[in-house]
């Protein structure tokens, strides 16, 4: 079943066309990578498919009202500022709020999703530490975790790999491949192209204004598309440990 439909999606911003006509699906079960250079529109895409900018065409996420939206998809933006000092499972909390009615203190499964969601991302010794006080990539994980105690079918997250230690890099791609694996879906911007080979079950890369390749990682990962897309030659081996993929110099 479709998470997400978008049909011929057109973004103009400040009377520039950053995007045209780009349509596509995405179904339970699949993580998409979105790949593509500085200024290609992954954002622009994310944000006029959920509705956030205006946009010309259909998506199915758009049509909803707000309260719907909340629950279908969550949503973590690539600016990561926790701007006030609430605690940790507090903003992990505020991804509980598009199911409860308002003013009530969160019901047993809605905290056991919280706790989920904070175990997931490595969260416990932060728990009661304010969010404005993490570091940087601590904050991304927090808000990462508060789009996963949304608990929603579909998952969007701009650059979420972007500012995290190697190590955290690998496990919050686990934890979409495992929500994916689970039959929800999640659409990820990266500029890791490693991480999208080991990791995506299909990529969508976008330029020249549009979707230049959509389908599995070998198919989209070719030295062709990125000479095309990035101006880069890359190396890649398909090993037991799954494939590697390294960009290796600026042709
Ligand atoms: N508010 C805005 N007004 C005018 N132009 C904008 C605005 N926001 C983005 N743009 C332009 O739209 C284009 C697409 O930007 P967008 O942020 O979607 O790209 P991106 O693929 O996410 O880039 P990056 O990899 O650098 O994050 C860029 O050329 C950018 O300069």
């Amino acid at each position: 079943m479709s998470v997400l439909s978008v049909e011929n999606l057109s973004v103009t911003l400040r009377s520039r066309t950053v995007l045209r006509e780009v349509s596509f699906a995405i179904r339970e079960g699949e993580f998409v990578g979105l790949l593509g250079p500085n200024g290609a529109g992954k954002s622009s895409l994310m944000r006029a498919a959920l509705g956030l900018i205006p946009a010309q065409g259909r998506s199915s996420l758009a049509e909803m009202t707000a309260e719907d939206r909340a629950r279908a998809a969550a949503w973590m933006p690539q600016s990561r500022e926790i701007a006030w000092p609430i605690p940790v499972e507090r903003l992990v909390a505020l991804g509980r709020l598009p199911h409860l009615p308002q003013g009530l203190r969160l019901p047993p499964a809605d905290q056991a999703l919280v706790d989920q969601a904070i175990a997931r991302m490595g969260l416990e010794p932060f728990r009661q530490r304010a969010a404005s006080r993490l570091s940087g990539g601590e904050q991304a994980r927090a808000l990462i975790a508060r789009a996963l105690a949304q608990d929603t079918p579909l998952l969007l997250a701009d650059e979420p790999a972007a500012g995290l230690d190697p190590a955290h890099q690998i496990s919050t791609m686990g934890v979409f491949a495992s929500l994916a694996a689970e039959g929800r879906a999640a659409l990820v911007s990266l500029h890791d192209l490693g991480l999208a080979a080991r990791h995506c079950t299909r990529l969508i890369l976008l330029a020249e204004g549009g979707i230049l390749a959509d389908g599995a990682p070998a198919e989209v990962l070719t030295p062709a598309l990125m000479a095309r897309a990035f101006g880069i030659s890359v190396w890649h081996e398909t090993t037991a440990q799954g494939p590697v993929f390294q960009p290796l110099e600026v042709l």
